[in-house]
This record gives C-alpha cells, sequence and structure tokens, in this order.
C-alpha cells in the first residue's frame, strides 16, 4: 500500500464556515501562498456557488497557486459543479470536490431523498463533473452515521461514475476512533473497484476525537486526510492539520508513512492564519501553543537541561519555532535557575548567595504571574550586591483632566540623604512625573521605552512598569509595581536612576 499521505487543507472552506474566521480575498490569496509552501496537496479554497465574494476568492487562488491542486466544494447538482469548475478552471491541477449526505437522517430530513434516488444522484453529479474535470473527489457526507453496506454502494457509485478520491466525513464528530478505523476498512475491503481510489479522512471534533480519528482512519488505509490550520472549522472545528502532521512524523516508528509537508512552515502557517482571523493560538494548544515547548517544573527543567529529549518529544525548531523556553516560577528548581543566571551573566554568586536567591525567587512567584529576566537581575541586585540606593522617592502627586494642559506633577525624593520636593508640568501625568523627578536630579536621560503590565486581573491590578534609561552611553531598566501606576511609574523611574547611578560607580552593576 501506498505509504504516503496526502494533506487536502480545508482552511480556506470548512476552516473559514468557523464563525468569526471569515477571509477577504486578499487575505485568502495570501494565506493560499502559505499553504502552498507549507506543502499541502490541495487547497481547497471555497464554495463559489455559495456567493459572488467566494467565487472570485477561488478563481483568484486557482490562477495564482502553481504547485498544487486546487478544488472547490459543489453540492451534487449540476449549476453548482458548473459554477466551481468556472472558479478553478484555470488551476495548474484543478479539483471539484462534491459532496451528498448518505447517513438516513441526513437523507430522509435534510434531502427528502430515498436512497436509491441518493445513488442516482451520486452518479450523475459525479459522471457531469468529470466531463469537465480531470480530478473528481466524492464526499459522502455524515459517513460514519451511515449505513456501511449503503456506503460501499456510495463509494463504487462514485468511483464508477470518474471519482478518484472518495472521502468519508464524520460530519459531526461522532465517531470513535476503533469504530471509524473498522468503518473505513470495511469500505475499502468491500467496495470491487476501491484500488481504483485513495480514501480520504474528514472529521470534527465535537468529541475532541478529530485527531484520533484522522489517525485510526489513516491505520485503516485512507490516504488523504482533510485538515485546516489550528484546527479552526465549523462549530468544535477541524483535525489540524498540525497535529496529523507531527503525529505521522513523530511516531514514524508506528506508521511507516510520509507527507509532503515542509515541517519549518508549519508554526508560520499557523502564526498567519490566527493573525489574519484575528485570533490567538491558546497557550495550551499542541504544537503551536505559547506553552507547548515551555518547561516550568523543576523536576523537567532539570532533565531538559541534561538532555531535553527526556521531556521534548520534537525540537520547537523541527516545526518552525525558535526555541525551547525554561520558564522560571513556582516549580522551578535549583538547576533550573542556575541555568537562567548563567544565561544573564550571573556567574559569580557563592552557594550562600545563590540560596538567597532561588529562595527570593519562589517568594516572588507566589506572588508574581510571570516572573521576567529582570526581575531576576533586581533580586540579585537587591538580595545579594545590597548596593544602597541613592535616591528614594517620598510621595509623588499629579493633576491631570481632559480639559486642562499640561498636566502638573508634585514630587519629593530623598536624594543622598537630603529631602528635594519640586513640581512641574507634561503633556501627561506620567511625563510630568518623569519631568520632574529628571528635574530633581540635574539629570537628562533618554526615556527609551516605558510599558505597563498587570500583574493581576480586575481594576485593582497591581500594575507593573518598565522604563529603560539611556544617559551617556549607559542603559538601564527600571521596574516597580503598585496599584496606582502613576507611583509604580515614579518609582520605576527612580529605579532606574539609581542604577544609572550604581553603573557609573561600579562596574558590577
Ligand atoms: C458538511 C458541510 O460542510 S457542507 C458545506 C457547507 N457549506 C455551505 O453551506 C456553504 C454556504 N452555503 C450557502 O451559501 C447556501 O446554503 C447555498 C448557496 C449552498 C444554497 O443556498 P439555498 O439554495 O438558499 O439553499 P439552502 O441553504 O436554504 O438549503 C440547502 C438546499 O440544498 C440541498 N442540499 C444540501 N446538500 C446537498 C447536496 N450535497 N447536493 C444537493 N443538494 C443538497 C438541501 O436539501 C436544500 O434543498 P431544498 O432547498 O430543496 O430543501
Ligand atoms: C463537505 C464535507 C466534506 C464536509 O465538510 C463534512 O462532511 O464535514
Ligand atoms: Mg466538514
Amino acid at each position: 500500500m501506498n505509504n504516503r499521505v496526502y494533506i487536502f487543507d480545508t482552511t480556506l472552506r470548512d476552516g473559514e464556515q468557523s464563525p468569526g474566521a471569515t477571509m477577504n480575498l486578499q487575505e485568502k490569496l495570501r494565506l493560499a501562498e502559505q499553504l502552498e509552501k507549507l506543502g499541502v496537496d490541495c487547497i481547497e479554497a471555497g464554495f463559489p456557488a455559495s456567493s459572488q465574494g467566494d467565487f472570485e476568492a477561488v478563481k483568484a487562488i486557482a490562477e495564482k497557486v502553481k504547485n498544487c491542486q486546487v478544488a472547490g466544494l459543489a453540492r451534487c447538482m449540476e449549476k453548482d459543479i458548473e459554477r466551481t469548475w468556472e472558479a478553478i478552471k484555470n488551476a495548474n491541477y484543478p479539483r471539484i470536490h462534491t459532496f451528498l449526505a448518505t447517513s438516513p437522517i441526513h437523507m430522509q430530513y435534510k434531502l427528502r431523498k430515498e436512497p436509491e434516488e441518493v445513488l442516482a444522484m451520486i452518479e450523475k453529479g459525479v459522471k457531469f463533473a468529470r466531463s469537465l474535470c480531470p480530478v473528481v473527489e466524492f464526499s459522502a457526507e455524515d459517513a460514519s452515521r451511515s449505513d456501511k453496506d449503503f456506503l460501499v454502494k456510495a463509494a463504487a457509485t462514485a468511483i464508477n461514475a470518474g471519482a478518484t478520491v472518495i472521502n468519508l466525513p464524520d460530519t459531526v464528530g461522532y465517531a470513535i476512533p476503533s469504530d471509524y478505523a473498522e468503518l473505513i476498512g470495511y469500505v475499502i475491503k468491500n467496495c470491487p473497484v476501491s484500488d481504483k481510489a485513495v480514501f480520504s479522512v474528514h472529521c470534527h471534533d465535537d468529541l475532541g476525537l478529530s485527531v484520533s480519528n484522522t489517525l485510526a482512519a489513516i491505520g485503516a488505509g485512507a490516504r488523504q486526510a482533510e485538515v485546516t490550520l489550528c484546527g479552526i472549522g465549523e462549530r468544535a472545528g477541524n483535525t489540524s492539520l498540525e497535529e496529523v502532521v507531527m503525529a505521522l512524523n513523530v511516531r514514524r516508528d508506528l506508521f511507516h508513512l510520509e507527507t509532503g509537508i515542509v515541517k519549518e512552515q508549519l508554526f508560520p502557517s499557523c502564526r498567519l492564519l490566527s493573525m489574519i482571523i484575528g485570533k490567538p493560538i491558546p497557550a495550551n494548544k499542541a504544537i503551536i501553543g505559547g506553552n507547548a515547548f515551555a518547561h516550568e517544573s523543576g523536576i523537567h527543567q532539570d532533565g531538559m537541561l541534561k538532555n531535553r529529549e527526556t521531556y521534548e518529544i520534537m525540537t520547537p525548531q523541527s516545526i518552525g519555532r525558535i526555541s525551547s523556553d525554561i520558564v522560571i516560577g513556582k516549580h522551578s528548581g535549583r538547576n533550573a535557575v542556575r541555568s537562567k543566571l548563567e544565561s544573564l551573566n550571573i556567574t559569580d554568586l557563592t552557594e550562600e548567595q545563590f540560596e538567597q536567591i532561588f529562595n527570593a525567587i519562589k517568594a516572588l512567584a507566589d506572588k508574581k504571574k510571570t516572573i521576567h529576566d529582570e526581575d531576576i537581575e533586581s533580586l540579585v541586585v537587591g538580595e545579594v550586591y545590597r548596593m544602597p540606593d541613592s535616591f528614594k522617592l517620598l510621595s509623588v502627586s499629579v493633576h491631570s483632566s481632559t480639559d486642562i494642559l499640561p498636566a502638573t506633577a508634585a514630587i519629593s525624593l530623598e536624594v543622598k540623604g537630603e529631602i528635594k520636593c519640586r513640581a512641574g508640568l507634561g503633556v501627561g501625568p506620567i511625563d510630568a512625573v518623569f519631568n520632574v523627578i529628571a528635574d530633581i536630579l540635574e539629570r537628562s536621560p533618554e526615556v527609551e521605552r516605558y510599558a505597563v503590565n498587570a500583574v493581576t486581573g480586575g481594576t485593582d491590578a497591581q500594575g507593573e512598569v518598565t522604563v529603560t534609561l539611556a544617559e551617556n552611553g549607559i542603559t538601564v531598566t527600571g521596574r516597580a509595581s503598585h496599584h496606582d501606576i502613576i507611583t509604580s511609574s515614579a518609582k520605576a523611574y527612580v529605579d532606574a536612576m539609581n542604577r544609572i547611578v550604581r553603573k557609573e560607580k561600579d562596574e558590577n552593576y
């Protein structure tokens, strides 16, 4: 049996049926270009009979894509098939994909047709499609709830009428891997002309089983997988392209199958889709999620540092990501913290100082969701180097409103033991605060970056401010958090000024 699994991407058709994932023509073209680069075998570009917009998008994609097949979906009726052909006929490799439901519930209630009428429609529709296009796929919609012997008849009818790809979809995500594999195997075994077609699998994720069902069907002989990037699609979605491809790749020992996918393009493709449809990739999504290669707990981090294969079954680079991430947090152990300190060039701590930092990181992690590199650096400065601060913020008060410009700030600072107070102006309250502090200190650093993050949720969240200042060739980042972001901004600025002074005095910091 053929050891190649063809990847049929339906992100632009079934994927676009996902509520909120509508794409315009330019976006579809951009994604089609990326799918070609990804190495999919067939792009299902849309359903041309559904609207003028979809017709034009499919036509434009058919004319642009050069190296893989371009398919358009059509109901099993001449007018849809003709419209689809109109849209795809200029493709280098066109494919008409026509479908008709074969399950009792769909035939009786939706189509209101007898099984014999359905078989006649399949024969007529596929023959007509084949009179136009050299490659015709037939899908028996709701195959997983169809009678298996009727499915055999439907497949044989379609193949005899000229279809070369037969898809047996789990349209409503009802299948269980073992039953689905049995059904696919049964149809392939009992259809007398099954050797004249490639059998295809198309699953939905209503029970969260679409990838498992797809792999089970492949195990039973299907050689085309219909999938979407990030698993977007009707209702709970379709089968994720990246998950199926990597499952086949990582478990080559089991499947002994290949795809034509350029794996390094998986992550860039999913990121592009996420940007186009404006939906972030969930952090825990397999392969492509933010946490898929992030390690937070000490025992895992220790294993990773000794040999990454202890906790990673594929490399992030193999799917086009930059690197794994050792996340320092409340579950981190000493080996991970030691490695992080080394990566920050902090290599001169005694064992006692290291323990002090390790405990301080654990204590901070209990309070704070994310520990940044700068937090660790501040802890080292505060806990170990204990360089005294030159400046201390005593009080800050600001006034700004919608109608009075500019904003005013009054600040008091302790400067090397002396209390100094001053007021001044700025275009907004933060600008006013920064101007007044600089004025009191008689310094004029450049503000290179200013950012506020909410450390916790809600309107009472701690606002964490980072401010990067540069002066006389020295660049530092100050940070502080407080529930009032004006106060945290003032403290972060003062923290940065203390760092500048320390750096001026001491090469260590
Ligand atoms: C499982 C899937 O993903 S199937 C693909 C789903 N995609 C879409 O539906 C694409 C968007 N759809 C549309 O734009 C519209 O539904 C159209 C243009 C396709 C059809 O619109 P309308 O002509 O207004 O029909 P409507 O959608 O109301 O009903 C569907 C009709 O098609 C029939 N039908 C459904 N599937 C098929 C089929 N595969 N072959 C032939 N007829 C079918 C239905 O029985 C119904 O017929 P009826 O009007 O005689 O009752
Ligand atoms: C049109 C077919 C292939 C489909 O999307 C389904 O059955 O889910
Ligand atoms: Mg579908």
